[in-house]
């Protein structure tokens, strides 16, 4: 038997190329999934095609895919293969008229009241919106429409991300038995790593990077109560939760565990439900911590600290495969102005929009963080330096045309890339080179005339 097993592979650990990176359809995260594509996909009516295009394109940045009707009839004929997705209805000059109600009605009771309905209404009279409301239409957005509040609500409707499998590690020295034990985590839909070797533990820990331990252990000298003092030691995983497994969970074993640092200690009797119910508690609120130590609050990426502690791993994972690795560095262009010419809280809701965007645009792989004030940190594993550059030019691209809303006006924003790659003869040795020369590259970008991609040069 392998002395380490993954029963489920993480999706860090995908076949995963700088081809496919970049062949990658824009507009979607790494997905194969077509439930997701679906998911994102929103109906619009509207008989204005000028206006139904720019509202489209204000989608697509987002990633949302938009199918336009011209009439709520069309709408109507869409519905044997359109059961839930969100229709946005904007029917120019009529505003909402009895016949629109009566057709909106009709669909929804079509789609046993599924299919969520938003409006775009031209003026907020509170007898307009009511008699929305009694049509059954789910939100109404004020024109001219804040696209940041309409993909807040369909955000809410169609999560971006699902929540990821818990990541496991079994460590036990009793091949059938702790098999028994990563089976059923498994079935139980968690990313189990299998260790049967205790010595090869903290290779182990850092490789499968797990959210909880389940140690079943019993050696004299080296088992679960040693193994998670040596754990303890280790700064890096002081907080990592760690549940021992003993044939006698008595007073004394249990008080031995916790003294050493262990989070509770279980008998082998209890029974593999309850026993997951127990790991499940202890991963969801050691995630709930990781995200308030890891993220940032305004945008809710990972933070300066965790952003750097992701490139030393993500270096070393690239080492190890010999595969690139490459950092970007993405600065706001004239954010300063932005900020005296529209205010505070306006230029937090671009940050927020970037922010967004990235997340929307880049792979479940990839590490989007906020690396301090207006400016943001990505790593893309795998990814040469010319593919990461077509992908942020993308997203570039993508970020210029969405238009921030303010009280009285709308204005449009763009960021510059400065790219540096890890490898052969890229010049960068360690993750200190990396964001060094991301830096350079990124100043380079701006006095070469801001909203553009340059990419450091090898003797960075
Ligand atoms: N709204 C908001 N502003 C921030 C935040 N963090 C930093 N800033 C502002 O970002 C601005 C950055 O300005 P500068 O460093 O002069 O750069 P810039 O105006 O973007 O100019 P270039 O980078 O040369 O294009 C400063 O005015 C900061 O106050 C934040 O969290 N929210």
């Amino acid at each position: 038997m392998n002395q380490q097993h993954t029963y489920a592979v993480a999706a860090t650990d995908l076949d995963y190329t700088p081809d496919r990176a970049f062949n990658e359809e824009l507009g979607r995260r790494s997905t194969t999934n077509p439930a997701e594509h679906s998911a994102r996909l929103v109906y619009l009516v509207n008989n204005n095609p000028l206006l139904a295009k720019d509202t489209s394109l204000q989608l697509a940045s987002y990633g949302y895919r938009v199918v336009t009707l011209d009439s709520m009839a069309h709408l109507a004929e869409h519905l044997p293969v359109v059961p839930v997705n969100p229709v946005l209805i904007d029917i120019c000059g009529h505003n909402i008229d009895e016949l629109t109600l009566l057709e909106i009605a009709r669909i929804r009771t079509l789609c046993q009241n599924r299919l969520p309905v938003l409006m775009l209404l031209s003026h907020a009279h509170m007898e307009l919106r009511l008699k929305a409301a009694h049509a059954g239409i789910d939100a109404c957005f004020i024109k001219p429409l804040d696209i940041h509040a309409l993909v807040d609500y369909l955000d809410k409707l169609n999560p971006v991300q699902e929540q990821a499998a818990y990541r496991l590690l079994v460590i036990g020295n009793d091949p059938h038995r702790s098999a028994a034990y990563a089976d059923a985590f498994h079935a139980a839909g968690m990313d189990v790593t299998l260790l049967l070797k205790p010595l090869d533990m903290f290779s182990a820990l850092g490789e499968s990077r797990p959210e909880l331990v389940v140690m079943d252990v019993e050696t004299p000298g080296c088992g679960g109560v040693e193994l998670t003092s040596l754990i303890r030691q280790s700064k890096t995983f002081v907080d990592l939760p760690i549940v021992l497994l003993n044939s006698q969970a008595s007073q004394q074993a249990w008080r031995d565990a916790i003294r050493c640092g262990a989070d509770d200690l279980f008998p082998r009797s209890m029974p593999h439900g309850e026993l997951i119910k127990a790991v499940s508690v202890r991963i969801e609120r050691y995630r709930s911590l990781q995200a308030l130590i890891m993220r940032d609050g305004l945008t809710g990426l990972y933070n300066h600290a965790a952003l750097q502690e992701q490139a030393e791993r993500e270096l070393t994972r690239s080492k190890r495969r010999g595969d690139p690795l490459t950092l970007a560095m993405i600065d706001l262009d004239c954010f300063k102005q932005i900020n005296d010419t529209y205010g505070h809280p306006v230029g937090d809701q671009v940050l927020r929009a970037a922010a967004r965007l990235l997340q929307r645009r880049l792979r479940n792989v990839d590490v989007v963080g906020r690396y301090g004030g207006e400016e943001f940190a990505v790593l893309l594993p795998a990814t040469d330096a010319d593919a990461a550059a077509r992908v942020l030019d993308e997203i570039r691209m993508a970020f210029q045309v969405i238009r921030h809303k303010t009280d009285d006006t709308e204005f449009c924003a763009t960021f510059s890339v400065g790219l540096a790659q890890f490898g052969k003869g890229s010049g960068c040795a360690n993750a200190a080179d990396l964001f060094i020369a991301a830096d350079h590259a990124l100043y380079r970008a701006k006095h070469g005339g801001r909203n553009r991609v340059e990419i450091a040069s090898g003797d960075a």
